[in-house]
């Protein structure tokens, strides 16, 4: 059986593959397996650019195992948002997402080694988030929670704000676990 190793520097990720049950290694991506901009690109082909980045990043530098590499952004009224760089621009991504709909993106790349044959396939999940009053944002803001997160909130922190209308739970906060286990599943020579 091929080991699994996570091409991700994501804490939540670890997280959610140990709790998953999965025996796994961590290979951290290279910063710059995490770049470029194309305007024309939308959110489910940018999620899926970047997982195959990541992953090809890990793959050149591993002969043997299985690599999963994932990606995730928000989207909301057609602007995409990844990590924030800052306080102020966590706080402009919780304003545009207040009191509206937005989706979750998660691009996944599973990369048998040796071989060059990689899988990459994307999750998406709708949310709303409540009107969040000016002293419960910036009090949100206060506590850096946001900081590394896409869309500039946790999900998993137990937020009563924001609730998930349709879709994965594990994809939102970084790792989209079903469909992890059916990329893995398709993958013949593995056994997870
Ligand atoms: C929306 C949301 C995202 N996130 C996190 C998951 C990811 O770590 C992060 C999205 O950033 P990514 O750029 O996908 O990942 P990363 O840079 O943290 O890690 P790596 O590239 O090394 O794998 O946002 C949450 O923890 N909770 C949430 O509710």
């Amino acid at each position: 059986m091929p080991k699994l190793i996570l091409a991700s520097t994501s804490p939540r990720r670890r997280d959610l593959l140990t709790q998953a049950g999965y025996a796994f290694e961590v290979i951290a991506p290279h910063d710059s397996a995490e770049c470029g901009i194309c305007s024309r690109e939308t959110p489910p082909e940018m999620v899926a650019r970047l997982a195959y980045q990541k992953g090809l990043d890990v793959a050149i530098r591993t002969q043997q195992g299985l690599i999963v590499a994932c990606d995730t952004v928000a989207e909301c009224c057609g602007h995409i948002l990844g990590k924030p760089k800052n306080r102020d621009h966590a706080r402009e991504m919780l304003q545009l997402m207040s009191g509206r709909e937005h989706r979750v993106y998660s691009g996944l790349c599973v990369w048998p080694r040796p071989g060059t044959e990689h899988h990459v396939q994307v999750d998406v999940t709708r949310l709303v988030m409540d009107p969040i009053s000016a002293a419960d944002l910036e009090a949100y803001l206060a506590t850096d929670a946001w900081e590394g997160k896409a869309g500039a909130f946790g999900y998993q922190d137990g937020l009563d704000w924001v609730h998930i209308v349709e879709g994965s739970e594990s994809n939102v906060v970084g790792l989209p676990l079903a469909l992890l286990a059916k990329m893995l599943a398709d993958i013949p020579e593995t056994s997870f």
